[in-house]
């Protein structure tokens, strides 16, 4: 079920800048929670010197961020709802729109720290003259400054770091899979940059990446997409950091005259988070499960600038290959792809104000092809708007208010991507339906066919025998009835008509007004007395079976007429079946991409690690490397060991009663003994004073010291192994076991032991 939301517009103002606070710019501008207006003194000022034609009115937005909010604050207010709803299928894009030196990298990516605070300050720091500029904030991601064209960058002085609204963003989805562990997670990710409005792959392995543009192609299904763009598993945070570290580092700055540090290049980073939410594990992926398929965009534009705003900055002239005429060719594709992207919004809004059905300009630039679902299309979009809040930046700050304005109206529908599987068992379940009612329809049909011809073949003997009794009966009389013959023939004629109770009836009226009373004449009309109740008896029999028959052409006519409902029912659920089986065969050929996708990822998940060598380890060295990792793991874990085996050791130091002992040389052997030599070196080098110890409650016991130590060795070892037993049967726990891609075959601690001690015993 799709749902209609409007794009989330907000406003942020970053803080002045060095060179600003230097040259006495201040900020001109109120702002509250979601509106901002400029200050009284101002208007005048503006009117004055004729930059304002009228007096402008309050900009409302979803929220207004002064200069002192951190860029958390903005991701807490903004983007962590469409991180989440991530997680669920839906598709989100976040992206920072305004002019440059506004703060749109800052707020993407964060911050190292800022530059030097003051000019005086950079000249303490660099010999060389250093022009009044904006502070520049460095990507934390870019360590390797490999790109030509980018200007020598100042060491950061000391103060703090800021994360990016990426970090946050990524920080929020790993925690969310992390609370969830019923379902699987597959991530990847994949980083473009539009320049000169040409699309280039900043996460690819090639060296010439950059005389390499990708093409950007139209499916039916996928709508724009980008051909040939890596995309790369993740599993955990550090790798998508070092992804967009790769990224950073191949992406296009330069320094220009309003930001040393000047995006020329549109970026994007995309992650697309899958889930399955399977029953019976992954294997069942195909069968029986729900998967949700989302994507995440994270972009930041380059700034919109004035051609004098684009000189190069004229300190690096004699260091820098760019000359200004290549900068104002970048600033000049950069403001008409930004020009495309405002019109795109502009005929948006006019759909949503005066719902006609115009043409909205995608195709005009690459940057609105790859936006498009984002803009009008299926996903929850949140713009922030940057601004600079001086006067001096008036009209360009005045160009982004009214941007995000026209943003704020357009309203996309958005759906969440989730398949599931379980239109298989649908249709198997309505298959079982009709079978059973075709079944019960014909049991139905043949059992009343049944009763109904018995109870048509009882009534014809009943008949049968009537009409041979009234025969007898009628010539019974005849023979005994000389004298009434012509009467009787009558009456005969008459019963052999109608031959029911009212023939029979009269008949025995007559009987009764017979005139002679010999034995003879007595017998007679016993006997006749007798037929004439049989008969009765069996006539009655005759109307109730006629009673039945009519129940039974009753029951016969229901049953046509259900049989007629059956069948419609039939055929609708059939048409519902075909329905689900078309369904069923779309899914699975998702399914089959799905899985194909998964099956490449994970083709370049055994490239990676051949890159990273794993492959030439041998099966069993790789073997002994997890072994030693979890042996590695469980020494750590051995700190508990050893508080327990302190603890145990105080305990019988209660019951010492006199004799010298020092356990460290034994534990020490001890641990040795067991590879956890690491744990020993503690703690031989920590004077722990509860390891002095009497030996007098086991040497009662065991008579002398060394059988002692080999007591307590023991003693030890039993802690130990029940210690490390317990810790193995919590990693297997499914909570603690799961991983994003699934679980590590753990090896018992008990039988790493063992075996060690059997290598040992061997090398012995
Ligand atoms: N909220 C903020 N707090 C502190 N400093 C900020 C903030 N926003 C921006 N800055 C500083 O302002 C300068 C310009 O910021 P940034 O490079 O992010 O601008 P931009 O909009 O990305 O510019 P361009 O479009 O040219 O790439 C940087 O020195 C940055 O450190």
């Amino acid at each position: 079920m799709s749902r209609s939301e409007n794009i989330n517009v907000s406003l942020r103002f970053r803080p002045l800048s060095s060179r600003e606070i230097d040259d006495f710019e201040t900020n001109i501008w109120n702002i509250s929670k979601s509106a901002v207006s400029l200050k009284q003194e101002y208007l005048h000022v503006l009117a004055e010197a004729k930059r304002i034609a009228r007096i402008p009115k309050s900009y409302a937005y979803n929220y207004c961020f002064s200069p002192r909010d951190s860029n958390q604050a903005v991701y807490e207010t903004v983007g962590k709802r469409v991180v989440l709803a991530s997680l669920e299928g839906y598709n989100g894009t976040i992206f920072a729109y305004g002019q440059t030196g506004s703060g749109k990298t800052y707020t993407m990516m964060g911050s190292e720290g800022s530059e030097m605070d003051s000019a005086d300050e950079r000249r303490k720091m660099n010999s060389t003259p250093v022009p009044k500029t904006d502070r520049r904030s460095v990507s934390p991601f870019r360590v390797n400054q490999s790109f030509q064209r980018i200007a020598p960058i100042y060491k950061k002085p000391t103060t703090e770091k800021e994360k990016g609204i990426i970090i946050y963003a990524l920080e929020e989805l790993f925690l969310g899979i992390n609370k969830n562990p019923e379902k699987t997670y597959f991530l990847s990710c994949s980083y473009l940059e539009i320049y000169n409005e040409q699309v280039y792959d900043l996460l690819t392995e090639s060296s010439h990446f950059q005389e390499e543009p990708l093409t950007i192609n139209e499916d039916s299904e996928k709508g724009f997409y980008v051909k040939g763009l890596s995309e790369h598993a993740v599993r955990t945070i550090e790798e998508v950091k070092r992804f967009i570290e790769r990224g950073e580092t191949n992406r296009r700055y330069a320094a220009t005259a309003m930001n040393h540090h000047s995006s020329r290049s549109h970026t994007i980073f995309k992650l697309s988070v899958a889930s399955v939410a399977s029953d019976s594990g992954e294997n069942e992926v195909e069968e029986n499960s729900i998967t949700t398929e989302s994507v995440l965009n994270f972009v930041d534009l380059a700034g919109s600038e004035r051609v004098n705003s684009v000189q190069a900055e004229n300190s690096y002239s004699a260091v820098r290959k760019n000359s200004n005429d290549s900068l104002a060719l970048e600033g000049k594709h950069i403001n008409t792809s930004l020009f495309y992207l405002c019109q795109v919004i502009n005929r948006l809004s006019e759909k949503t104000t005066i719902k006609s059905d115009n043409h909205i300009p995608y195709r005009n630039s690459n940057l609105t092809k790859i936006l498009r679902s984002s803009l009008g299309g299926n996903a929850i979009t949140c713009i922030i708007c940057t601004a600079t809040p001086t006067l001096n930046q008036f009209e360009m700050t005045l160009s982004t208010l009214r941007f995000g304005g026209t943003a704020k109206t357009i309203t996309n529908n958005i759906e969440a991507n989730i398949k599931s599987n379980k239109s298989a068992e649908l249709i198997e379940a309505y298959q079982r339906d009709i079978e059973q009612l075709k079944k019960e329809l014909e049991i139905a049909q043949q059992g009343g066919q049944t009763r109904f011809e018995e109870a048509i073949q009882v009534k014809t003997q009943l008949e049968e025998r009537i009409s041979r009794l009234t025969q007898m009966l009628i010539n019974q009389s005849r023979q005994h009835a000389p004298h009434n013959v012509k009467k009787e023939k009558k009456s005969h004629e008459t019963w052999l008509i109608n031959a029911g109770d009212l023939s029979a009836d009269r008949r025995l009226e007559i009987q009764k007004f017979s005139p002679k009373d010999t034995d003879k004449e007595n017998t007679f009309e016993d006997r006749g007395r007798m037929a004439f109740n049989r008969m009765k008896l069996m006539h009655l029999e005759a109307a109730e079976k006629d009673k039945e028959i009519a129940e039974l052409v009753e029951m016969k006519d229901d049953l046509v007429e259900s049989k007629a409902n059956l069948k419609n029912d039939l055929k609708k659920a059939l048409t519902l079946c075909k329905d689900l089986s078309d369904k069923k065969q779309s899914y699975k050929a998702k399914c089959k991409k799905f899985k194909e996708k998964q099956k490449m990822l994970t083709q370049k998940l055994s490239l990676l690690e051949v890159q990273q060598g794993l492959d030439k380890l041998s099966s069993e060295q790789l073997q002994k490397l997890e072994s030693f990792y979890f042996c590695a793991l469980d020494s750590v874990k051995n700190a508990k060991f050893r508080r327990k085996y302190e603890s145990q050791l105080s305990m019988m130091n209660q019951h010492d009663s006199g004799m010298e002992y020092s356990p460290h040389s034994d534990h020490s052997k001890f641990l040795d003994e067991l590879g956890l030599n690491e744990e020993a070196s503690v703690s031989k080098t920590e004077s722990d004073p509860s390891f002095e110890f009497k030996g007098s409650f086991y040497r009662s016991r065991t008579g002398n010291d060394s059988s002692f130590a080999s007591t307590a060795q023991d003693m030890s070892t039993m802690l130990l192994l029940n210690l490390l037993d317990n810790e193995y049967e919590d990693s297997r726990s499914p909570v603690k076991q799961r991983n994003i891609y699934g679980t590590h075959n753990l090896k018992s601690p008990l039988k790493i032991i063992s075996e060690s001690q059997e290598s040992l015993v061997k090398n012995k």
